[in-house]
């Protein structure tokens, strides 16, 4: 594939996701004060930035399970059907949890997700996202809490990537081609 030369503009600022996983932090904690242990489950690739900042913010019993799922592969459009690649290690049945997602763009991924963990029976199921793009929506899927809405653009850092790249940017930004679109 021939890549052509893009550059990336930066969108939310390091410290601005920080200040934002803090206040939702807060949020959690007071929703889940009464669990004796919440199943924290990351959605790879995309969060694992994500989730390794928000449960050192969340002072609770928490245990940490990953899920893989793809459907962009290196592509900027959705392939509408999603793959899982890595389950879950342990059963969710009777448990509370928490699933969490980089960025909610046409829906599909965490619907089927969502409803992939809800066929398990858990106690609670609940869903965060540090971003959300509503205006690109195919399915009516939305998550319990949203760090950010943001507009149509194709972004990348803080976990996300384009064609695998970029995941390891501190902060959020836009993908801009060069020579425009
Ligand atoms: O709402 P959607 O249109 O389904 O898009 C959102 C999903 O797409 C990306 O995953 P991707 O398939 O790129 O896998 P990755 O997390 O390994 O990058 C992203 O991390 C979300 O999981
Ligand atoms: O804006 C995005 N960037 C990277 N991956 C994505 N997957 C869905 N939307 C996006
Ligand atoms: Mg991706």
């Amino acid at each position: 594939m021939t890549e052509r030369p893009y550059v990336v503009d930066e969108m939310i600022s390091a410290k601005a996701i920080a200040a934002r996983i803090e206040e939702l932090s807060r949020e959690i904690k007071r929703d889940f004060s009464q669990t004796d242990k919440l199943y924290v489950v990351g959605l790879l690739r995309g969060s694992f930035v994500f989730i390794a900042d928000l449960v050192r913010e969340l002072d609770l019993p928490v245990e940490v399970d990953f899920l893989e799922a793809s459907s962009y592969g290196d592509a900027m459009e959705s392939s509408r059907e999603v793959r899982i690649l890595k389950d879950l290690r342990g059963p969710i049945e009777g448990r509370d949890v928490l699933l969490v997602e980089d960025i909610v763009d046409t829906g599909h991924t965490l619907n089927h997700v969502i409803s992939l963990l809800q066929s398990r029976s858990p106690k609670r199921l609940r869903t965060i996202a540090l971003l959300d793009k509503p205006t690109r929506r195919e399915v009516d899927v939305r998550a319990d809490w949203i760090g950010f809405e943001i507009p149509d653009e194709f972004v990348v850092g803080y976990g996300i990537d384009f064609a695998q790249r970029n995941r390891n940017l501190a902060f959020i930004g836009k993908v801009r081609f060069e020579g425009g679109e």
